[in-house]
């Protein structure tokens, strides 16, 4: 894993965004498209505000959606389809983008989605990391097995008082108790992985995720260092715990 010791949240912005896009324009210039999968939350929204002004055939790049909540309107301001959309998907003119939409019959999206995502390969995973140490939504102990793209998975209390210390729900009894995610498995598939993660509320969660001593599902992130090609962004912040000698 590859880190990169960034300034600030502006920076590391920049920085991920234009890495993101080197990335997805090789795509594009060996096969003539390009497949990605976008985070959402307060950790990304710098990332993906300046990915939209990157030189990019956007209309050759295909995007797929991390996770959302079980049974969220999409007009909930915690919806991540509804923040997606506000913040990319409606910026772009992009050849498709997959939601994950799951209002309906949960089964059924899960299905198509599972069909979808597995026609191609993923050439950039644009993955955050949660204060608990989660990938998409998949909280500790997470499931490292399943070959399945997308399940659904119970959200653990960490990850609930996250949502609401950042202010998408009022409190923690109002927080969906399910969601669809993309499993560990399916992002581990993703050619290149980049990892924006600033912000002192994640320092503590990447030193756990750089310092433990084994990859563990406890800790899902560390599943990311077995990656080929991740590229985790740091700020002054979320680096502030980590011993210089990890970098
Ligand atoms: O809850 C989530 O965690 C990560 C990071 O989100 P943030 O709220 O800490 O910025 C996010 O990328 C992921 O999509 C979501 O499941």
């Amino acid at each position: 894993m590859e880190i990169i010791k960034c300034q600030d949240a502006v920076d590391l912005g920049v920085k991920s965004a234009e890495k993101s896009a080197q990335i997805i324009n090789e795509a594009i210039n060996e096969k003539g498209s390009a497949r990605i999968v976008l985070s959402t939350g307060k950790s990304q929204l710098e990332t993906l505000n300046h990915m939209i002004s990157q030189p990019i055939q956007w209309e050759k790049v295909e995007m797929f959606h991390l996770d959302e909540y079980i049974n969220l309107p999409e007009n909930h301001p915690a919806s991540f389809r509804k923040y997606l959309k506000e913040r990319f998907t409606s910026k772009l003119p992009l050849k498709k983008a997959h939601f994950i939409d799951s209002e309906g019959n949960v089964g059924e999206m899960i299905k198509q989605l599972n069909e979808e995502i597995s026609k191609e390969s993923i050439d950039l995973g644009i993955i955050g990391i949660g204060e608990n140490c989660h990938i998409a939504f998949n909280d500790p102990p997470a499931d490292f097995q399943t070959k399945e793209p997308f399940i659904i998975v119970n959200l653990d209390q960490a990850c609930k008082e996250q949502q609401v210390g950042e202010g998408w729900f009022s409190s923690i009894d109002v927080v969906p108790p399910q969601a669809i995610t993309m499993s560990v498995h399916q992002i581990l598939q993703c050619r290149c992985i980049v990892s924006p993660v600033p912000f002192l509320v994640k320092a503590e969660a990447i030193k756990n995720v750089l310092e433990s001593e084994k990859i563990t599902n406890q800790i899902p992130a560390t599943i990311l260092r077995s990656h080929p090609n991740c590229t985790l962004y740091l700020d002054q912040d979320s680096g502030s715990l980590i011993k210089e000698k990890v970098l």
